[in-house]
């Protein structure tokens, strides 16, 4: 914006910018501020600060003598405290310049960190529900000068005048607004009380509220901290009571987990971190939660709710609960509702994160019934830490559920009976292989899921004596029992024949004996192998083009599928007796397709189209043979 030259304001004289209050109070309210019932939130967070402040002025006065009294009857809401109060200097110098807080200067440097705002524009708040914002107050500090007022309107105008000391006998401040008509959902007597309720609940000062009917009165004394009214905080924060057991105590704190929270936790975490001021719970959560989802903590600055959708307080890890915090010393962002990224942040964060491993700790040493209803709600998320976290890793991985050739157990008890602990890269070949390794004596880990091959590899690291091998083909087939040469030699043409058949799907044929007999065969792939295979078989029929010559290049030995027969099954014994070359060869193929099907993985085109063949060949060799 540009001035026009006057005699006022010659050429190239300073001048002063020009706020658009308006303009400033809609940016508020649409990007810094989620609701315009954080009016209230500011106003009680003003009282708060005045207190505190006042405290400094007066030492000796009790925290109880002193309070904050909120009214609203529909017309009006008021917020009045008997806190440090303004002079009329005070007035113009913090409250009519928007972005200087007293709680910034200098005088009180030392004090600043007991101080919820800062910023100079929590008042402006007040805007999103009135066009005028009353202040009567008298000052603590020069207790003879007159009480003052101020109206500050929406549209940057203000009026400021004194009034006798009988206008306000006591110090203090008392703001009063007079809502607009659109303003009503947030000003009205029952929602200002649920607010208050909402962002005081934990406030240390006697808060009090009154609705003017007389039906909110009773409580306190007229004239003392609470006045007429219902008390707002009836009650400390439940871990600043006194229980008369332990028992009761860790019962009252759940019961209050449940109330904010909504669901009953599976144990309730008591924080007491008097290295960053911070006290309050962690609710573990009683079901899983999906990895990585991160939850919001109710975060209290010095009683006064601040933010519940707080992440940035715990790790990333620490997914699996949600808290209730009272920090003293934490720095909310000038919405409020997010903390300033500073160090005291990092040591609350790292301050609470070794309070939940102490805790995951003491459960693997001490509960271990806890422990066990820990694991199976939130056994993922665990995994997902121990990859990152040694600690946790050694304190955890026996305990962590597997899925194994013994079927669901512990990595631990699996270790005890298994010396060897063989572990699969996929989920499929878990599946083909787990029965006849079990079978084998051999001990398989499906490795298949997320994170789960990587910490049975890491098992070594906490019982030294246990050896941990991927279980590729190879070492499967050399567990199983070769047949005696006899039977080889007597099975040899069978086994040339089938070879054959199976050549386009690089597979081998060997005769062994396994477990269970009425397994016919196992078709023994991995994932890997079928990729190579894929891709030589692409180069081949690409050969001499762009593509073939990549593909080729890529090539590399291209590892071989293995179907073994089972010996011990009689199918295979009357198969690899057949003499008639087309039947051998379509029983070789009907074999390889149960193979295939019975590992679950997902047949490539050719597999079907053979499976679907020789079935119709089967079938018609069984019709002719009848007829
Ligand atoms: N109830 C009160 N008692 C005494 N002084 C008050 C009161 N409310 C406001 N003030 C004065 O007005 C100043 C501006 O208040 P405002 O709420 O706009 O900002 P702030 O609280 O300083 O910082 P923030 O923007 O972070 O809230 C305060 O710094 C304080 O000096």
């Amino acid at each position: 914006m540009t001035l026009p030259d006057t005699a006022a304001n010659p050429a190239g004289a300073d001048r002063t910018f020009q706020v658009d209050l308006r303009g400033l109070v809609d940016l508020l309210s649409h990007h810094l501020y989620s609701s315009p019932r954080v009016y209230l939130r500011e106003l009680m967070q003003n009282a708060v600060d005045a207190l505190t402040a006042r405290h400094g002025v007066e030492p000796s006065a009790s925290s109880g003598a002193l309070g904050i009294r909120l009214y609203a009857d529909g017309s009006v809401v008021r917020v009045e405290d008997d806190g440090v109060g303004l002079t009329e200097a005070d007035v113009h110098t913090f409250l009519a310049t928007i972005g200087r807080s007293s709680k910034r200067a200098e005088q009180v440097a030392e004090q600043r960190a007991d101080f919820i705002g800062q910023f100079g524009i929590g008042l402006l708040s007040c805007f999103l529900v009135a066009d005028e914002i009353h202040v009567l107050s008298r000052s603590a500090r020069t207790p003879d000068a007159p009480a003052v007022e101020w109206r500050g309107r929406g549209d940057g105008s203000y009026t400021v005048r004194t009034l006798p000391a009988s206008a306000r006998p006591r110090p203090g401040t008392t703001v009063t607004l007079t809502p607009r008509a659109d303003a009503g959902e947030w000003t009205r007597p029952v929602q200002v009380h649920a607010l208050a309720r909402h962002f005081g609940s934990l406030l240390r000062h006697p808060v009090t509220f009154d609705d003017g009917t007389g039906s909110t009165g009773g409580s306190g004394s007229p004239g003392g901290p609470g006045g007429p009214g219902v008390p707002v905080n009836p009650e400390p924060a439940p871990w600043a009571r006194t229980y008369p057991t332990p028992g009761a105590r860790s019962r009252a704190l759940a019961a209050y987990g449940e109330e904010v929270f909504g669901f009953t936790p599976l144990d309730t975490i008591e924080l007491d971190l008097p290295a960053v001021g911070l006290k309050g719970i962690a609710c573990v959560l009683p079901e899983a939660v999906p990895a990585g989802r991160r939850h919001g903590h109710r975060v209290h600055v010095k009683g006064m709710l601040l933010s519940e959708q707080a992440e940035e307080i715990l790790p990333e890890w620490a997914f699996f609960v949600r808290c209730v915090v009272d920090a003293e010393s934490l720095r909310p962002t000038a919405s409020r509702e997010s903390l300033y990224e500073d160090d005291t942040l990092a040591a609350v964060r790292d301050a609470l994160a070794e309070r939940l491993r102490a805790w995951i700790a003491r459960a693997a040493a001490s509960d271990p019934d806890l422990l066990g209803r820990f694991l199976q709600a939130h056994h993922l998320a665990v995994k997902s830490l121990a990859v990152h976290d040694d600690e946790i890793l050694r304190m955890l991985l026996p305990w962590l559920p597997f899925e194994t050739t013994d079927g669901h157990c512990t990595l631990d008890e699996f270790a005890r009976t298994h010396r060897t602990v063989l572990v699969t890269s996929t989920v499929e070949e878990f599946r083909q292989v787990a029965a006849i390794a079990s079978a084998a004596g051999l001990g398989v880990v499906n490795g298949g899921y997320t994170y789960d091959r990587e910490l049975v590899h890491r098992l070594p690291e906490i019982r030294p004596e246990a050896t941990v091998a991927d279980l590729d083909p190879a070492t499967l087939t050399a567990h199983l029992d070769p047949v005696d040469r006899e039977t080889e030699l007597a099975a040899a043409a069978y086994l040339a024949q089938a070879r054959d058949a199976l050549a386009v799907f690089d597979c081998d044929v060997a005769l062994r004996t396994f477990q269970p007999a009425s397994a016919p065969a196992l078709l023994v792939d991995s994932r890997e192998a079928r990729h190579e295979r894929t891709r030589s078989q692409l180069a081949r029929e690409q050969e001499g083009g762009l593509w073939g010559d990549i593909l080729g290049a890529l090539r590399q030995e291209a590892p071989r599928a293995q179907l073994i027969l089972n010996q011990l099954n009689p199918l295979v014994r009357t198969a690899v007796a057949i003499d008639e070359p087309e039947l051998a060869r379509t029983s070789a193929e009907a074999l390889y397709g149960q193979a295939a099907m019975l590992s679950r993985r997902p047949l490539r085109p050719a597999e079907s189209s053979l499976i679907n063949r020789s079935f119709l060949d089967l079938l018609a060799h069984a019709l002719r043979k009848d007829s």
